[in-house]
């Protein structure tokens, strides 16, 4: 009955999800079908997670929080993160604090233990990941420690002198939104978390957002993505 009810889901979600790649769909179905655990995280669950890349003031925090509210998602940002413990009584406060003005990447085994910590205290099963992996050497740590993979990745592609001028705009008083830091930005941007994208795309999970427009305008074209995904989930009840 249920293997029937499967199919019959899939074959309806194939002519629906069209904005999904069927290598996404049938990572979902594997995802949440199966019984494996998740090692890095608490046994008993099996958080769908999803990676939220872009260049630095591409809107990635902007589009999370309104996938959080509208989906049900967890938002956890690799940055607030950080920036948390930056401010902290925390032993790496100090390194954390000359990485990001320096517009460099904070250690995996930091960022790692931080985002494990917020998945496992997370209350939903729906987790984004704001601003990570930042690299390859992230990527890598967060397979290997964690031992999942992303289910989806969400990238947002901007033009670089419209997420400079969102960044001069941003006035949030962060210490690398200054025009130096955000050159160096742009650059590790480049060199290393496209990399991270490309990888992902070869495995057909990266979906790609333009984000010039509205914060409206573009959330539209996320919300298709997302839109897909609940149909799915909606039909195999997981
Ligand atoms: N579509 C948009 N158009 C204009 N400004 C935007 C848009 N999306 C976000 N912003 C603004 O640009 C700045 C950077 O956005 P943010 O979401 O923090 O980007 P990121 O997290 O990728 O750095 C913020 O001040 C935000 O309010
Ligand atoms: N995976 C990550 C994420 C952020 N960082 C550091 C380096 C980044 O420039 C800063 C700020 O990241 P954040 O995602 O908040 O920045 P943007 O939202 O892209 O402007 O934090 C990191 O070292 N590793
Ligand atoms: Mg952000």
């Amino acid at each position: 009955m249920w293997r029937r009810f499967a199919h019959l889901s899939l074959s309806i979600s194939r002519t629906k999800l069209q904005s999904l790649q069927d290598p996404t769909v049938l990572k979902l179905i594997n995802t949440f079908s199966s019984d494996a655990g998740n090692d890095g995280v608490a046994s008993s669950r099996k958080p769908f997670i999803t990676f939220v890349l872009g260049g630095p003031g591409s809107g990635k925090g902007t589009q999370c929080e309104k996938i959080a509210s509208i989906f049900g998602f967890a938002h956890l940002s690799a940055g607030e993160l950080l920036r948390e413990e930056m401010s902290s009584p925390s032993e790496n406060g100090e390194l954390i604090r000359n990485v990001i003005k320096e517009g460099k990447i904070v250690p995996s085994a930091i960022t790692i233990s931080l985002i494990k910590r917020a998945i496992n205290s997370a209350t939903s099963d729906k987790i984004l990941i704001d601003g990570f992996p930042r690299s390859e050497e992230n990527r890598i740590a967060f397979e290997k420690i964690i031992g999942v993979e992303p289910d989806l990745v969400i990238f947002f592609e901007c033009p670089e002198e419209e997420m400079v001028k969102r960044i001069l705009g941003r006035n949030q008083g962060r210490i690398d939104d200054n025009m130096e830091t955000i050159r160096k930005r742009l650059k590790v941007f480049e060199d290393l978390n496209m990399p991270v994208v490309e990888h992902y795309s070869s495995k057909g999970k990266v979906h790609k957002i333009t984000a010039t427009g509205t914060v409206d305008e573009i959330f539209e074209r996320v919300r298709q993505v997302f839109a897909s995904l609940r149909y799915l989930k909606a039909f195999l009840s997981f």
